[in-house]
């Protein structure tokens, strides 16, 4: 098949392109490079630089690639901009997925994989959390991804595009190769943040909070590796090909971390090396925060026959590590 994959030159969009391309398939690219790298992507793969917003510019993408599928990584991600920005967030992740969707329903009704996100569930009540849990985001991201999903589901009753919704929790590590990695322009994620903290870039770690309900007192995520995420795509492409219904999916591993608990998981993994601890600081809650999200995935494995491979904390940022050590400045190395 051939797909589409927007923010393809992203962190997970780089990822999952490799693996797209693993399993057989052929890929075409379309990122505005915003926050994505165009040396993140094999060489020989089409990356068409463009941006969603541009309405005519999407529509020529799938008029002159002709794809199969869509793959649709291209938003904006941070949880704690969009409660600053939410008017850059709401354009960019909704009416950017509004033209991508228009763009499908006018041309060819390809099925789409959609990369939706944990926090839609907000402050949720149950955990693992099913997909079927209260969507109740606590963010302005959260809130773009659920309209994004809200829209496909419509477009599905209007035009009949099928869509595998992928709920990710919170996605780390790197091909362990190192080769790729994450580099975000902002950096705000954990993991990332800790290991450039450990390579000496930042002073020290800020711990956005202690006083939520959980049992050290900071936040709980359930931190996923990128490779395994990339794999429930590839499934996930496949079996709409195979002619399978729409759904959505939570894609995690099912048991949670405290902030305190990566920390020492990546004070863990530098041991014995060069580098000294993390130095730690407590700071105020951070907005938007919900306190913990774990994931039931029993969905996915269940359905499409996912198994993550990546099972141990330390073991997935080991994978992050080798990327960082060796690219202290991303792709800039
Ligand atoms: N990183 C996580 O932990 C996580 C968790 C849940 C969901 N997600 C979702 O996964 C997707 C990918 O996240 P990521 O961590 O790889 O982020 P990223 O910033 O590395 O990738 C996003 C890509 O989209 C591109 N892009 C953004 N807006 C665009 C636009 N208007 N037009 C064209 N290209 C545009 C960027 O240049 C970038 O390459 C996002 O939709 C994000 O919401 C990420
Ligand atoms: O320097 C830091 C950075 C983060 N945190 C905390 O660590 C946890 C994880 O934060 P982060 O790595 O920024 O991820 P999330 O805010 O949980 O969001 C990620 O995970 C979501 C799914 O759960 C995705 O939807 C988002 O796109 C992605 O950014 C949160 O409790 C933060 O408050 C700190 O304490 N200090």
């Amino acid at each position: 098949m051939k797909i589409l994959v927007t923010g393809g030159a992203g962190y997970i969009g780089s990822h999952t392109v490799r693996a797209l391309l693993g399993a057989g398939h052929s890929v075409v690219v379309l990122d505005n490079l915003s926050s994505g790298h165009a040396q993140a992507l094999p060489e020989g793969v089409p990356l068409v630089k463009a941006d969603l917003l541009d309405q005519a510019a999407v529509q020529e993408a799938l008029s002159v690639h002709q794809p199969d599928a869509v793959v649709h990584f291209a938003a904006l991600i941070e949880v704690g901009e969009s409660m600053s920005q939410p008017g850059r967030y709401y354009r960019n992740n909704v009416v950017g997925s509004l033209n991508l969707l228009t763009a499908i329903a006018q041309t060819r009704k390809i099925p789409i994989v959609f990369s939706s996100t944990a926090a839609l569930y907000g402050d949720a009540e149950v955990s693992p959390i099913p997909e079927d849990a209260p969507k109740q985001p606590t963010s302005v991201y959260g809130e773009t991804k659920l309209m994004t999903e809200q829209m496909i589901q419509a477009f599905e009753r209007a035009h009949g595009i099928r869509s595998i919704r992928l709920r990710y929790f919170n996605v780390c590590g790197a091909v362990p190769d190192g080769s790729i990695g994450e580099d975000h322009v902002n950096k705000t994620h954990l993991i990332e943040l800790a290991l450039l903290t450990a390579l000496g870039q930042r002073e020290k770690m800020m711990i956005y909070g202690d006083d939520y309900p959980t049992r050290d007192g900071t936040c709980i995520r359930d931190y996923i590796h990128v490779l395994d995420l990339a794999q429930a795509h590839v499934l996930a492409v496949e079996a709409l090909a195979q002619g399978a219904g729409s759904s959505a999916y939570n894609v995690g591993l099912g048991h949670g971390f405290t902030v305190r608990e990566v920390l020492d998981a990546v004070d863990a993994v530098i041991e014995g090396s060069d580098y000294a601890p993390l130095t730690r600081e407590l700071a105020p809650r951070r907005a938007g925060d919900p306190p913990s999200l774990v994931a039931d995935s029993s969905s996915i494995q269940q359905s499409l026959g996912w198994k993550p491979e990546y099972v141990d904390l330390q073991g997935i940022i080991q994978t992050a590590w080798e990327w960082h050590r060796t690219h202290p400045h991303g792709f800039q190395d």
